[in-house]
């Protein structure tokens, strides 16, 4: 007893031991990092991993196509589609596909691609996995892609745990993501096409009114975390746009502005060219969640589109009596649907009733606040001694966004893009008189799109548009121009503006 006890160690040696044997081991990693490279580590850890891999052959397989059914997009293949490119660094080969689709930055570090046929490694709770993508193209047939994931046992953790973890990854990843898609719909291949989104309005750069702002990014994020709310209501969640307003007041940067918000890719559908509501069933389920399905001005139709209109509406008279929606059909979870429209008069009432479009938003004509933060992002200024007198044009001469933003791209001195708008065309004219269409007998004259081509059928169809204006003096008069965004405006004649109207 005694001769064992004096066998064993007391404390200090142990903690001795335990300092030297660190240090050596410390000693050792750092001569390994600075002797062998970088290069030579990496080369190691994959054979490694390699022959590890080899040793512990997978025999269980599963299969993730890239359809669920003929048209539905998978998506566990999504998913992994979006996480893999974060494990290629256990990549069992020498080679690596790389590259880039940002436009907005060419010199930054390329991508890593998933190359077809090899072999990626991943772990999840110490269980080895391998991902192996598969390309088959076979005659006239579209390309089938699927993914092998093997395992050597724990089927059940992978399908309760490891599908979870990757489809939450690929969420995180895709919220960040910097370069959005937009998709448009190849009738031929009967598939989507993408391109890098190039439209880069956001809600900082849409000019609009502060509450519809406030109210609209409320609305979408609340809609992003709303998946149990959805649920629990038994609704698809899924959140309908319609912006209708006249041409050039922003329905499409509007459109950029959510996408970018919400980090979704946009499926731009031209729903004229859409044959049936089978077609239509079989698009929308060919769309991938978290994604915007744009559907622009819905009103305008062809032949086709208004035959499959009459019948679609006969059809919708059926279904909105069931509560049912056809763009809601099958297409998946976190979508947001938008229409525009420059003519909301003429839309389907059936598209239009409770519980079609959820938010309809009006995208309007300037007002003093849009185009002050209109000066304020183009010109970087906050103020101007013309932007009063124009704010009150505005009010009466209807302008749209995109006739100021024009002028105030014209130049970058303040003095000259304010006075190339009509307000400031006026108030160069006329000296700097306080313009007003006010009191013209009953309220003004606000000139809409229905006065401009009234009035251009009364000059002999030459584009001509009369506004009038009231100056300071009491005197009234009409003005003519070429258009509102086009020449100089001129005297035409002092008349009693009454008799004119
Ligand atoms: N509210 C706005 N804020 C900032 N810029 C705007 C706004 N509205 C229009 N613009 C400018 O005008 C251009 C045209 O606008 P946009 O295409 O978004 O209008 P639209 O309403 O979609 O027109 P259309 O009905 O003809 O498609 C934009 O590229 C942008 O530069």
């Amino acid at each position: 007893m005694a001769t064992f006890y004096s066998q064993v160690p007391s404390v200090s040696s142990v903690f001795s031991l335990y300092t030297t044997f660190s240090a050596i081991t410390m000693l050792l990693r750092t001569i390994l990092n600075e002797v062998v490279p970088k290069g030579i580590r990496e080369y190691i850890t994959v054979k490694l991993v390699d022959y590890f891999s080899s040793y512990f052959q997978s025999d269980f397989t599963f299969v993730i196509e890239q359809h669920w059914g003929e048209y539905v997009e998978n998506q566990t293949f999504r998913a992994a589609q979006v996480y893999l490119p974060t494990r290629l660094a256990g990549l069992s080969t020498g080679k690596l596909l790389v590259g880039s689709n940002n436009l907005k930055n060419p010199t930054a570090q390329p991508n890593l691609g998933i190359p077809v046929d090899t072999k990626i490694m991943d772990e999840f709770e110490r269980i080895h996995l391998e991902w192996t993508l598969h390309n088959v193209k076979s005659k006239g047939r579209r390309e089938k892609r699927y993914f092998h994931l093997t395992c050597k046992e724990f089927r059940e953790k992978i399908m309760a745990g490891y599908f979870a973890y990757v489809t939450k990854s690929a969420e995180e990843i895709m919220r960040h993501r910097e370069n959005l898609q937009i998709f448009t719909y190849n009738k031929e291949d009967s598939d989507w096409e993408s391109a890098i989104f190039e439209h880069h309005t956001t809600f900082e750069t849409l000019a609009i009114e502060p509450d519809l702002k406030t109210t609209l990014i409320d609305d979408l994020d609340a809609f992003s975390k709303g998946k149990d709310f959805f649920r629990s209501v038994g609704r698809a969640w899924k959140r309908g746009y319609l912006l209708y307003g006249p041409p050039g007041t922003g329905k499409s940067s509007m459109v950029a502005a959510i996408a970018n918000h919400m980090k979704y890719n946009i499926y731009d559908l031209q729903i004229q060219s859409v044959k049936d509501d089978g077609e239509l069933r079989e698009i929308l389920t060919s769309t991938t969640n978290r994604s915007i399905l744009l559907i622009e001005d819905i009103d305008c139709g062809s032949d086709a589109s208004r035959k499959r209109h009459t019948k679609e509406k006969e059809e919708d008279d059926d279904d909105s009596k069931k509560g049912k929606n056809k763009y809601e059909d099958g297409c998946g979870e976190e979508k947001i649907i938008i229409f525009t429209t420059n003519h909301k008069e003429m839309l389907d009432p059936a598209l239009l009733r409770p519980g079609r479009m959820d938010v309809h938003i009006l995208m309007d004509y300037c007002t003093p606040l849009v185009f002050n933060k209109l000066v304020s992002l183009y010109l970087k200024i906050d103020g101007h001694i013309l932007c009063d007198s124009i704010e009150k044009l505005v009010l009466d001469v209807n302008t749209t966004p995109a006739e100021i933003t024009q002028q105030l791209m014209a130049s970058k001195d303040a003095d000259i893009a304010l006075k190339g708008t009509i307000g400031g065309r006026l108030l160069e004219e006329y000296g700097g008189l306080i313009l007003t269409t006010k009191n013209l007998g009953g309220g003004g004259y606000p000139i809409q799109e229905s006065h401009r081509s009234r009035r251009r059928r009364d000059v002999g169809g030459s584009p001509r548009l009369r506004i009038s204006v009231s100056l300071s003096d009491g005197e009234s008069l009409w003005l003519n121009g070429e258009n509102l965004g086009g020449s100089p405006l001129r005297r035409e004649s002092s008349v009693d503006a009454k008799c004119n109207r």
